[in-house]
């Protein structure tokens, strides 16, 4: 499809610009269509920009999280255009290496020399080199296409503790890459390596050690103190040749460390690629690597010891998904609000809302139809403060001003409100949208503009809303038979109905049931909430309702 489109937009056939602007989390085919419109108006304005590039050199893991996958995502993420030459494939993932399939010297010449006598790099960066003839063949295209600066990163075990190159490789390495290198990056155990086997564990062995590595030829030897034990935070050490620099960061405790060298080796090719001198290259470098990290450290990628980073973290997609984001399934017992419905029993909006989520309420909508907005606000800001202590998505009705005032998860709106992208483009992609749709039209266009889930109803007469058409449970088929989106039920909806609301066959797309008098116009609004939840469970399978 991209092809399709950049084809007939532009014959020249340039590469897209992948990381644009554009930062939405939505699923929609709106990406392709940004980038291909973002670069083609950056060639359409600026003829000739010029864009930094790195080559990166590297295995392939099929994991995600290192090897030639990390550097295009590090690249991308520091605004780099990466080209590729792969040395071999590897089977990985967060256990360990399954399985190193070498490319060929031959084949490794054929992708160095097509990259760099049409793009060209402005460094070159050197990761996972599987054999003396790969370095010996990558050293000779080097002479033939010479770069600005080759950063070295001696990769030879994964952090798995599997070996990706063997002592092999040392003499070529050792001889023939790092006098061509601006930076090399051994850690701890790399160093030892390069030294046939000399102790590298204390402050001053890595000094030693830099410089007896620097002998080899590079300018810059940069040994990474992560495996340093004993110490809260990590010291790295660069030497030029005279003096030793230190740079100190923080321990991220996560267990995402997978790719971390490759990344941070990437990221001074990137740096450097960008015009830095080698020195500002490792500080971003490093700062970039330590963000990524804090920014990974909940993801839950993989099964084994060791998963993958977040490279490009600062697009937000994973950011919100420790946060009480919506999720189809928190439909199931969707309350609504009524102020008036509960003045009348004496309690305020707030306490009306800890008694449904103490009940099983999955998400609140505030529906304020009397109060003024200070009022609106305050019910708001203090109905949110529970909704966050168990982790219920809250959502403000109609009122996008008060959403934003009071940070609310998200929005409900109805067809004559602000429209649906309109509200997107204010809310941004993290925040939730349901829009009311009586109709398979309305339920399309509500997807096609962004929302995250359909209201539809009212299934059955209510006193609730006046002047609302009631749609029947037909209705409702038709509007969840239709659309892409997560669909909750709503308008007179009681205990006494909901089961034939959710009975078999029930449309995939019905997740749930929306109330107001059901839950609020209660004398006890915990044991009503209960009821509910009890009917749901038994009108579904219980594995259903227990997974919210
Ligand atoms: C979950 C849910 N579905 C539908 C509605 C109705 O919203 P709307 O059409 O905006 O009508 P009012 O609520 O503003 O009267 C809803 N609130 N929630
Ligand atoms: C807000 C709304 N939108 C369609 S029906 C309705 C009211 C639902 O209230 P109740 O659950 O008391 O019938």
């Amino acid at each position: 499809m991209a092809m399709l489109g950049l084809q007939r937009l532009r014959p020249a056939c340039n590469p897209l610009c992948h990381v644009s602007s554009q930062t939405s989390a939505q699923t929609r085919p709106q990406f392709v269509r940004m980038a291909i419109s973002e670069s083609a108006a950056t060639e359409e304005k600026h003829m000739a920009v010029k864009v930094p590039r790195v080559l990166s050199v590297a295995g392939s893991d099929s994991g995600g999280g290192a090897g030639i996958q990390a550097d295009i995502k590090t690249c991308a993420a520091l605004g780099v255009f990466c080209t590729t030459a792969i040395t071999a494939l590897t089977a990985q993932n967060t256990i360990g290496v399954q399985g190193i399939y070498p490319v060929s010297a031959d084949f490794l010449e054929r992708q160095l020399r097509s990259v760099l006598s049409d793009i060209g790099a402005d460094v070159v960066k050197t990761g996972m080199l599987p054999s003396a003839d790969c370095i010996d063949t990558l050293c000779s295209v080097l002479d033939l296409f010479p770069v600005r600066a080759v950063v070295v990163d001696p990769v030879m075990v994964a952090t798995s503790g599997d070996e990706l190159a063997g002592a092999g490789i040392l003499d070529a390495l050792r001889k023939k890459l790092l006098p061509k290198a601006e930076v090399v990056t051994p850690n701890l155990p790399e160093a030892s390596m390069l030294l046939d086997g000399a102790s590298v564990g204390t402050l001053e062995e890595m000094r030693k050690a830099a410089a007896e590595i620097h002998k080899m030829g590079p300018r810059y030897v940069l040994i990474k103190g992560g495996h340093l034990s004993g110490s809260d935070d990590i010291v790295d050490i660069l030497y030029d040749g005279s003096e030793c620099h230190e740079y100190h960061g923080l321990r991220v405790e996560t267990r995402n460390t997978h790719g971390t060298g490759c990344s941070l080796a990437s990221a001074i090719a990137a740096e450097l690629a960008k015009g830095s001198h080698v020195r500002q290259a490792v500080q971003a470098a490093k700062t970039y690597v330590e963000k990524t990290l804090q920014k990974s450290a909940k993801l839950t990628i993989g099964s084994g010891a060791q998963g993958p980073l977040n490279h490009v973290h600062q697009l937000n997609h994973w950011e919100s998904l420790g946060e009480p984001h919506f999720r189809p399934n928190h439909l199931l017992l969707y309350a609504v609000t009524d102020s008036s419905m509960n003045k009348q029993w004496g309690r305020s909006t707030s306490e009306a809302v800890q008694a449904v989520i103490e009940g099983g309420a999955t998400i609140v909508q505030i529906r304020e139809k009397e109060a003024d907005s200070g009022e609106f606000l305050e019910e708001a800001e203090a109905s949110l403060k529970i909704a966050r202590k168990y982790g219920v998505p809250l959502v403000i009705n109609d009122r996008i001003d008060i959403a934003l005032a009071c940070d609310a998860d998200g929005v409900h709106l109805g067809q004559s409100d602000l429209p649906i992208s309109r509200a997107r483009a204010i809310l941004g992609p993290k925040k939730i949208i349901g829009v009311s749709c009586k109709t398979p039209e309305q339920a399309m266009r509500a997807w096609e503009e962004g929302a995250d889930y359909i209201g539809s109803g009212g299934v059955y007469p209510t006193n609730t809303k006046q002047n609302n058409k009631t749609i029947g449970v037909e209705g409702l088929r038709k509007v969840c038979e239709a659309s892409p989106l997560p669909v909750v039920a709503i308008g007179g909806i009681k205990d006494h109905n909901v089961k034939e609301v959710m009975a078999s066959p029930r449309p995939e797309q019905l997740q749930g049931v929306a109330v107001v008098s059901g839950l609020f116009n209660q004398p006890d609004v915990v044991v009503a909430t209960q009821k509910f939840r009890a009917i749901l469970a038994d009108a579904l399978d219980d594995s259903y309702s227990r997974v919210v």
